[in-house]
């Protein structure tokens, strides 16, 4: 069973169809990519696929339960994070609290349980500032950063960070939007072994925008091509660099995609 699965996914911004009927089948376990020429669709898919924006039409299946239009925060309690392809962190807090605050949906206290604070739920702090520091130290932020503000990090640490963040809310899918995204070669090696960490250690499924062809080419399973909106080929690595069709509309294109 995929873990995830959309059917004639589309999203429409007035006159603008952004997402044309997208079926797509995600293998869990899988690393698989979704690239394209800029204005493709990608990010406008991911968002529908974390809640952000509700389909304008189609479906979205986890775990073959429908989803189609749930709210972000209850689709991190099922299971599916994401991190954002202009980084989005609080940048006047510690880098523990950004995380902290990331797993606040899976916490059980209510405003109750936070204002009264008893023992369960000073416990049930406790252990989330543990999980937090442990997910800091898998995502390599050193022990002497986490009191840190977020904004202090440097690019790469932030990249990070935010990958720790959505890894504390214990997803079953991340999906990393263009996670290399401003980074030098040595951090982005760095980061494409620790996505291949994260499926071969934790088990998760991993869906990522991404616009370095060699990472693409390196660690996808699969990958799936969009151009204007639509599906234009998929496949692995290799039947897709060779489709005529990629080659036309993305690959052969002369920016830096
Ligand atoms: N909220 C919105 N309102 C109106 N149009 C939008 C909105 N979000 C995206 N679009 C448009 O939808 C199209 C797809 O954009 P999207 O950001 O999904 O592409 P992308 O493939 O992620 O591009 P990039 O690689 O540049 O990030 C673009 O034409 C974009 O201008």
């Amino acid at each position: 069973m995929p873990i995830l699965e959309t059917q004639q996914l589309t999203m429409r911004f007035g006159g603008l169809t952004a997402v044309n009927q997208i079926d797509f089948v995600l293998e869990r376990g899988a690393i698989a990519s979704l690239i394209g020429p800029n204005g493709a669709g990608k990010t406008t898919f991911f968002n529908m696929l974390t809640g952000i924006y509700a389909p304008s039409a189609g479906k979205l299946l986890l775990n073959n339960g429908d989803i189609t239009g749930t709210a972000p925060d209850k689709l991190v309690t099922l299971g599916v994070a994401r991190t954002f392809q202009n980084i989005r962190l609080f940048n006047n807090m510690s880098v523990l609290d950004n995380v902290l605050v990331g797993m606040h949906s899976r916490l059980k206290a209510n405003l109750v349980g936070t204002l009264l604070r008893p023992p369960q739920v000073v416990r049930e702090e406790l252990d989330a500032r543990d999980k937090s520091k442990y997910w800091l130290d898998y995502a390599g932020i050193a022990k002497s950063r986490i009191f840190e503000m977020a904004k202090n990090l440097s690019y790469g640490e932030q990249r990070r960070l935010e990958i720790a963040r959505a890894l504390a809310c214990e997803p079953q899918l991340l999906l990393l939007d263009e996670p290399t995204a401003g980074m030098n070669p040595a951090e982005t090696v760095e980061l494409t072994r620790f996505i291949q960490r994260l499926r071969d250690d934790l088990k998760l499924t991993v869906l990522l925008i991404e616009h370095d062809m060699k990472l693409v080419m390196g660690i996808s399973d699969r990958i799936t091509v969009m151009a204007s909106g639509r599906k234009i080929s998929e496949g692995t690595p290799n039947k897709v660099i060779n489709d005529p069709i990629v080659i036309e509309a993305y690959l052969g294109k002369d920016d830096d995609d």
